[in-house]
């Protein structure tokens, strides 16, 4: 019905595609290595939370649960001395399990599986790549963090060990004490990998959390994103900042898309975040916004350096753009019911999915991971693809994630993920939200029909007065 849209979105969208084609006939282990409480869990975890989210089906395996599975003997560090020959049976076969189930789970259509555990010997390695490519011809890369930071290692053993299910019944003190000795039983067979004994591997080993990296014979699109993400992550503590502009005309008016100016609420708005943030002096701010007006305006007033990313617009709504979801409806009845089915990979004629998005937005993602604090302003099909990624959101969830008008989120990372709040401004604004058909609210009058559309006050639209919430506002 509509001419094909050449852009450069999907000119990459289809690399993708035929990469992932290619891919999906190969799946990879990513097989962890290092001693214990070395950010191994922590990798894992993240790695799978950026690949699931670029859409690579990818599933973490940790021995640890295995283990506890198998056996309650390990509640004391004397379980892992190389010389308990009982333990080591029981841990070995603990790890052949997980291989079996990693394997298992390739074979049905899982496209990365993580295998997070410490193994810290050469004969352990060698097992693994004698089961995982010679013979179930998968690929594999080992992931190596090294890390001699005394103070490293204690925060990490204080952060996530001492609460783990190991040491449920046990004072912080002694589980600090018992960890320690753990370490010191695997660091008495622990081989660190070699360049020159191993030289058949692929790996990476990444130093004191970041400091440095060293790479070898890394092969293929998928070793090379994850060696470039892995090269961007970083623990300093900071927290993101993540706002939509303030409500703007076309909000009111119920129109998607276009470059329209703030309301006055969301003028209001503005004022109360800059505000806001200006009096929190958060330290090495930088401000990103869209190209839009509505997000330049909206952060006109905060005191930080200021950059201005297109790959933040909005979700582009090709030939809709501009119209209410109502006049789609009644214009392109198939194409609004074709968004009802499947949001995530819906595309608007002459625009973007929200499949496209994700995409554009894996730089904006990468570049986040690499900075300290930074206020983010930009709009509600964007901030929905990111908390995703925070969030660690599938596909069905994120085109339906809330991210209200005159709010204020702020993630800040924690153990094995982030934490987030909301502040809620107590500006009115319009709700801009649909909800999933079936959900209450979806046959609002507001989506129903716009006979009533007023352009300008937006009559249609279900006024919101956002609640008080925890906000602390500037007077
Ligand atoms: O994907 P849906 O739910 O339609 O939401 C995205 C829409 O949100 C809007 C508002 O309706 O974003 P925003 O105001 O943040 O720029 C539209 O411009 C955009 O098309």
């Amino acid at each position: 019905m509509f001419p094909r849209r050449q852009s450069l979105f999907e000119r990459q969208e289809f690399i993708m595609i035929g990469e992932r084609l290619n891919y999906v006939n190969t799946p990879h282990v990513i097989a962890m290595v290092g001693l214990p409480a070395r950010g191994k869990t922590y990798i894992s975890k993240k790695l799978s939370r950026y690949l699931n989210w670029i859409g690579i089906n990818t599933k973490v395996f940790n021995l640890g649960e295995y283990r506890r599975h198998a056996t309650t003997a390990y509640k004391c560090h004397e379980f892992f001395r190389p010389d308990n020959v009982e333990a080591m049976a029981i841990r070995t076969q603990c790890a052949m399990d997980a291989l079996d189930d990693v394997c298992t789970w390739l074979d049905n259509g899982g496209e990365v599986a993580v295998f997070d555990a410490t193994n810290s010997t050469v004969e352990r390695r060698q097992l693994i790549l004698d089961i995982v490519v010679k013979k179930r011809g998968f690929k594999l890369f080992f992931v190596e963090s090294v890390c001699d930071d005394p103070k490293i290692v204690e925060q990490n053993i204080m952060e996530v060990k001492v609460n783990s299910p190991d040491y449920q019944s046990m004072g912080a003190d002694a589980a600090l004490r018992d960890f320690l000795q753990r370490i010191e039983h695997y660091q008495e067979r622990y081989e660190p990998l070699d360049e020159v004994a191993e030289a058949e591997l692929s790996f990476m080993k990444i130093f004191n959390t970041g400091e440095k990296v060293l790479v070898r014979k890394h092969e293929g699109h998928i070793q090379a994103r994850i060696v470039y993400y892995l090269m961007n992550i970083h623990i300093i503590p900071r927290t993101i900042y993540l706002t939509r502009h303030g409500e703007s005309e076309w909000n009111k008016e119920g129109k998607i898309g276009g470059d329209s100016q703030l309301s006055p609420n969301g003028v209001k708005y503005a004022i109360a975040l800059a505000n806001y943030i200006n009096e929190q002096n958060i330290k090495n701010l930088r401000v990103w916004t869209s190209w839009h007006y509505r997000t330049i305006q909206t952060a006109s007033g905060v005191q930080a350096p200021q950059e201005r990313w297109k790959s933040l617009n909005e979700i582009d709504a090709g030939v809709c753009d501009g119209k209410t979801y109502a006049m789609i409806k009644r214009e392109y009845p198939e194409q609004f019911a074709a968004r009802d089915k499947d949001k995530f990979a819906y595309r608007y004629p002459r625009g973007e999915s929200y499949e496209d998005l994700v995409a554009r937005l894996e730089p904006v993602i990468m570049e986040l991971e690499r900075q300290g604090n930074v206020l983010v302003v930009s709009h509600q099909a964007v901030f929905r693809c990111l908390l995703a990624y925070f969030l660690d959101k599938n596909s069905e969830e994120l085109p339906y994630l809330e991210v209200p008008l005159h709010s204020l989120i702020k993630l800040t990372p924690v153990a094995y993920g982030c934490k987030m709040e909301q502040i809620n401004f107590p500006i009115e604004a319009v709700n801009t939200h649909r909800p999933k058909p079936q959900e209450p609210g979806y046959l609002e009058d507001r989506f129903k029909d716009d006979a009533n559309v007023s352009v300008e006050g937006g009559d249609n639209m279900n006024s919101k007065k956002a609640n008080n919430g925890d906000a602390t506002l500037p007077t």
